[in-house]
């Protein structure tokens, strides 16, 4: 399986299944898109905000939803396996479907969903190719402080990338400024202590040091 990132905006995701797992995709993909569970019952937590439609699903409901929606992404996340085959089957081939339950039973379009860590615009994702999930969330959590202030080290120089492209420099010049200041421990100590003015003044230092020499 390859990594890639998809944009949601604008589109439905259809979770079918409330409990512990069905909110925790839900809250997952809850800024993303719209996001919609159904489910017998629901788990008392967290649904990040997702609408919530109390029924009991059988095959034939499953495609009248799927039809209505016409969701982008479906999580299957019943705890009825049967009832999770035939979600599956009556998803159109051209929508992506999460098994939460059986990564086994994968076909075309299926899809794995990643640990996950956001800082702005910066994402680092995890998978083991479904073999461990706890050592993807075990990965998850000891790369969080390497990725804290990555957020303000990208926007910071990708201010500068934009600026340099608007000027008379040679690409390699440029490219040399951009990763001496993506690279200077000084900047990330900055971001990480959340100094903006900080961390704008150190890649201008920077950036000037590189490009002077
Ligand atoms: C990463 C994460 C993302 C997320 O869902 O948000 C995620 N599972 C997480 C937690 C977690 N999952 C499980 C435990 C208990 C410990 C254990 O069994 O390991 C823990 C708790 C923990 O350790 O914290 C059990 C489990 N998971 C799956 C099955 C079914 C099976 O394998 O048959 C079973 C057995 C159920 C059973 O035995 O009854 C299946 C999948 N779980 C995946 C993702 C996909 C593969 C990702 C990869 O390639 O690694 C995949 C294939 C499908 C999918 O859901 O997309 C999220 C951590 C979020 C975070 O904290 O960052
Ligand atoms: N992907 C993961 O990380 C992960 C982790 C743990 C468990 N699992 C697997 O994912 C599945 C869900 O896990 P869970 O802990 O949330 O289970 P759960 O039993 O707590 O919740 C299942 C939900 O499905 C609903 N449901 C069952 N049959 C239904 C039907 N016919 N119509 C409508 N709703 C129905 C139930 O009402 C319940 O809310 C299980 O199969 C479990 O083995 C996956």
């Amino acid at each position: 399986m390859i990594p890639l990132l998809h944009d949601f905006d604008g589109e439905t995701v259809l979770v079918f299944g409330g409990g512990p797992v069905g909110a925790r995709k839900a809250r997952r993909f809850a800024d993303a898109g719209t996001v919609l569970v159904v489910s017998a019952s629901f788990a008392g937590t967290d649904f990040g905000g997702a609408e919530q439609v109390r029924a009991a699903v059988d095959a034939d409901y499953a495609r009248e939803l799927l039809a209505r929606c016409d969701p982008a992404l479906v999580v299957v996340a019943t705890d009825d396996e049967a009832l999770n085959d035939a979600i599956q089957e009556a998803a159109d081939v051209t929508t992506l479907v999460n098994r939460a339950d059986r990564p086994g039973a994968r076909q075309q379009g299926s899809v794995v969903v990643p640990a996950t860590l956001r800082s702005g615009p910066v994402t680092v994702s995890v998978a083991t190719d479904a073999t461990s999930p706890a050592v993807s969330r075990h990965l998850r959590e000891q790369i969080e402080g390497i990725v804290e202030g990555a957020g303000l080290v990208a926007k910071a120089t990708g201010a500068l990338r934009a600026d340099l492209r608007e000027r008379p420099i040679a690409p390699e010049k440029r490219q040399k400024a951009v990763s001496a200041a993506a690279d200077h421990p000084g900047v990330w100590t900055a971001a990480r202590d959340g100094d903006l003015e900080e961390v704008r003044d150190l890649v201008r230092t920077v950036t000037e040091d590189t490009l002077g020499g």
